[in-house]
């Protein structure tokens, strides 16, 4: 597997061997052992999740604060979503940047999304499957999220269609200025 650091500090993004062979392929969706060696960050999942979402659905710009902090490897197991993350520490260089990856099931990449950061998708096929594994749990109290089209952090949601199609709970989200401004 090769592991790459982005333009963000601390997140990664994870390019596997696959082995095909007559029967179809095989890889290891994650390895401890040289995730670990790789990219020096200890990790320790105790939740793994997956959803399904047609073309068009927009999940994100999740996070949980405090304690409740996770971080991600998120992947696609079927079809292909253009995966963003926004670096929100604020002691952050690269605060309030994003990056943006398309993830699909013909590289199989992963993107390693560190705690304090949001993390959002754009689905570009219909039935993609996205799963992802997170170092804490799911706390609902903890929710946190900004507004996917959010002016300041300014995302380019390239492949995204017209009809996007939000939870209600996404459609309300904050903006970032409204989050961070101190003023
Ligand atoms: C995220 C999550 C949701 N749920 C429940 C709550 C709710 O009734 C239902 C759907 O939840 P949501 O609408 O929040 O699902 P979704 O919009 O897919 O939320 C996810 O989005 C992506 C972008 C992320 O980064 C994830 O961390 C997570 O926030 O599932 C759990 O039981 N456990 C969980 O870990």
């Amino acid at each position: 597997m090769i592991v790459e650091e982005t333009y963000l500090k601390d997140c990664y993004i994870i390019t596997p061997k696959v082995f095909n062979d007559d029967r179809g392929y095989f890889l290891e969706t994650f390895n401890k052992k040289q995730f670990e060696e790789s990219t020096g960050i200890k990790t320790s999942f105790v939740q793994d999740n997956q959803s399904k979402s047609n073309k068009g659905v927009l999940r994100g710009l999740h996070f949980q604060t405090g304690k409740h902090a996770q971080a991600k490897l998120v992947r696609v197991i079927k079809g292909s979503v253009l995966d963003v993350c926004v670096d929100l520490r604020k002691d952050s260089k690269t605060f309030g940047k994003y990056f943006s990856i398309v993830l699909d099931n013909i590289k199989h990449q992963q993107l390693f999304v560190p705690k304090g950061f949001a993390h959002g998708f754009v689905v570009l096929e219909d039935n993609t499957v996205f799963a992802y594994k997170c170092d804490n749990y799911y706390n609902k109290e903890a929710e946190g999220g900004i507004i996917y089209n959010d002016k300041t952090v300014n995302v380019d949601w390239k492949f995204s269609t017209d009809a996007l199609i939000l939870s209600q709970k996404d459609k309300d989200l904050p903006t970032f200025k409204s989050l961070f401004n101190d003023n």
